[in-house]
């Protein structure tokens, strides 16, 4: 600021005072420097988010750990724990980098650097994911010998491009002409489908990923021919957001007590007799009491999409995490239906058994699950590193099933691995009860037999009670899928080299998502 700026003349003004105070709220602290008490505070503004590592997946569709380790990673200290990586490196020492023992292609580095301007981040080469959020695509585990792969609700992509990498590592030497894996990608919201096209072209994955833009999983028909191979589906749907690390973390501010406020006080109760000096704190602290009762009566909650609805009660809640819960049980049935499906995965970053276990034990126990033979995906059938997690569902809200609270898998923020709150779950069957499928098809049925449509003739489905939708020109022509992209790509001139253009456009453009 120059000398004469009214800030600067005033700080000047106060220069000893505020030098002496700010000594004081060192000792009081029992900072022994400048250099811990801000540190001290820095971790307190970070909130929980200082407990976490800053989760990095290494995209191998585009690079490999052992090229990261030794560029964007080059020089870090390598350690063994998640304590290790979020100890503050003291000035002058190397950042911290963790090679994640349960997620293939995973570290955890040091918070508060900034990877954000490099080069791998910006050309998709790695992806900011929190581990937690690695687990469905890991847990799915999709082999080439299991077909297609559905995401439902795919946006902003995270999910999509991990299911993508691990696809990728596993094709086969010698594919088939067309009978390659396919990632089917399905996003309702536009704006965020557009932001998943991008991340996907981003992850070098668009060649074998088909966005569903702007497409409501439920409505898409399972027995469309193009869904014929699917045999596994990942379902992340909306929900309530309450395992999201940062959402109630807010900065604690300090606001030194004026003199004159604590002895004469502004509080109307102390005039009328009280009158000692003590008394306003106790006030203080009597409102603050009270806001933190309003505030936990009246509390905004903010979903995952970042949504906010006023929560006034505990019913409140109750209910919008009912109707969450319908919503999330209505879409993981539908994956159900796809004729190949063996395998499905359904997770949510919410804390709220209302949403997780609950929503497990009413699939398992659905007409369609029984019919089709679904069952949990118990915990010693699972990918290593998931059946390692030590983090278990709750026995209590699975009914007592303690084979399947074991097979559900949970983390917490503050539990101390270092990863958001979070729960996922796998269904698999064998097909062997496939005979069994409902002989009257798919699709809903008038007292005489007759297939019921709409006006257009399309016919109304069991699993949704609504007509078929027909699907947008990019998930039935797979030229045009890669055309839609190519399109605008390839306007006014050699489409080559304008690819390769626009290709590096978008690298620059890159901000990135996270997760
Ligand atoms: C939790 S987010 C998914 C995050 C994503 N899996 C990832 O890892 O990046 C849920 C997404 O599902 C979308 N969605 C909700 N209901 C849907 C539906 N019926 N069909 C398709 N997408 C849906 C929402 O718009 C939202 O983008």
């Amino acid at each position: 600021l120059p000398k004469t700026h009214g800030l600067r003349v005033t700080i000047e003004k106060h220069k000893a005072r505020l030098t002496s105070e700010l000594t004081r709220a060192r000792l009081r602290r029992k900072a022994s420097s400048m250099e811990i008490l801000k540190e001290q505070i820095d971790r307190a503004a970070a909130g929980e988010e200082a407990e976490i590592p800053r989760w990095v997946r290494i995209n191998t569709i585009k690079t490999t750990v052992e090229e990261q380790l030794s560029t964007t990673f080059k020089g870090y200290e390598h350690v063994t724990t998640v304590d290790e990586v979020l100890a503050q490196p003291a000035s002058g020492k190397r950042c911290r980098i963790l090679i994640d023992p349960h997620i293939p292609n995973l570290v955890g580095i040091t918070q508060g650097i900034d990877l954000s301007k490099t080069e791998a981040y910006r050309s998709g080469k790695i992806i900011f994911q929190d581990k937690a959020s690695c687990f469905p695509a890991y847990l799915l585990d999709p082999h080439p010998e299991d077909g297609d792969v559905v995401d439902g609700c795919a946006a902003p992509g995270n999910k999509t491009t991990h299911l993508a990498a691990i696809c990728h590592a596993r094709r086969p030497d010698f594919e088939r002409e067309g009978a390659s894996q396919k990632i089917f990608a399905f996003e309702m919201d536009k704006r965020r489908s557009e932001t998943l096209t991008k991340m996907v072209k981003i992850a070098g994955s668009q060649g074998w990923t088909r966005v569903g833009f702007g497409q409501d999983f439920c409505q898409v028909d399972p027995m469309g021919p193009q869904f014929e191979n699917v045999g596994s589906l990942l379902l992340d749907p909306s929900c309530s957001g309450s395992g999201i690390v940062g959402r109630d973390s807010m900065p604690e501010l300090h606001i030194p007590e004026s003199v004159t406020s604590s002895t004469a006080g502004p509080s109307k109760k102390q005039d009328k007799g009280k009158g000692k000096t003590g008394n306003y704190k106790d006030e203080k602290s009597k409102k603050r009491r009270l806001d933190d009762k309003e505030a936990a009566q009246s509390s905004v909650m903010i979903d995952d999409e970042g949504n906010e609805t006023i929560v006034n009660s505990e019913k409140d809640l109750e209910s919008r995490l009912q109707a969450l819960a319908g919503f999330q049980l209505k879409i993981v049935l539908h994956a159900l239906t796809f004729p190949a499906a063996k395998k499905v995965t359904y997770s949510t970053c919410s804390i709220h058994s209302q949403e997780n276990e609950h929503v497990v034990m009413k699939v398992l126990s659905s007409e369609i699950a029984q019919r089709r033979g679904w069952r949990i995906l118990k915990r010693s059938e699972q990918v290593r590193g998931m059946r390692e997690w030590p983090v278990r569902g709750l026995l209590e809200s699975c009914g007592g099933n303690a084979e399947v609270a074991d097979a559900c898998i949970r983390s917490y923020k503050s539990d101390g691995y270092g990863v958001m709150g979070f729960f996922v779950a796998g269904f698999v069957r064998d097909g062997s009860k496939d005979e069994a499928m409902d002989p009257d098809g798919p699709y809903m049925r008038d007292d005489d037999g007759r297939i019921v449509r709409d006006i257009t003739g399309m016919p109304y489905l069991k699993t949704t009670g609504r007509p078929v939708e027909l699907l947008p020109r990019d998930l039935t022509d797979d030229e045009e899928v890669d055309g839609d992209t190519r399109e605008d790509e390839s306007e006014g001139g050699d489409e080559d080299e304008d690819e390769e253009e626009e290709e590096s456009d978008e690298e620059e453009d890159w901000g990135g998502f996270e997760d």
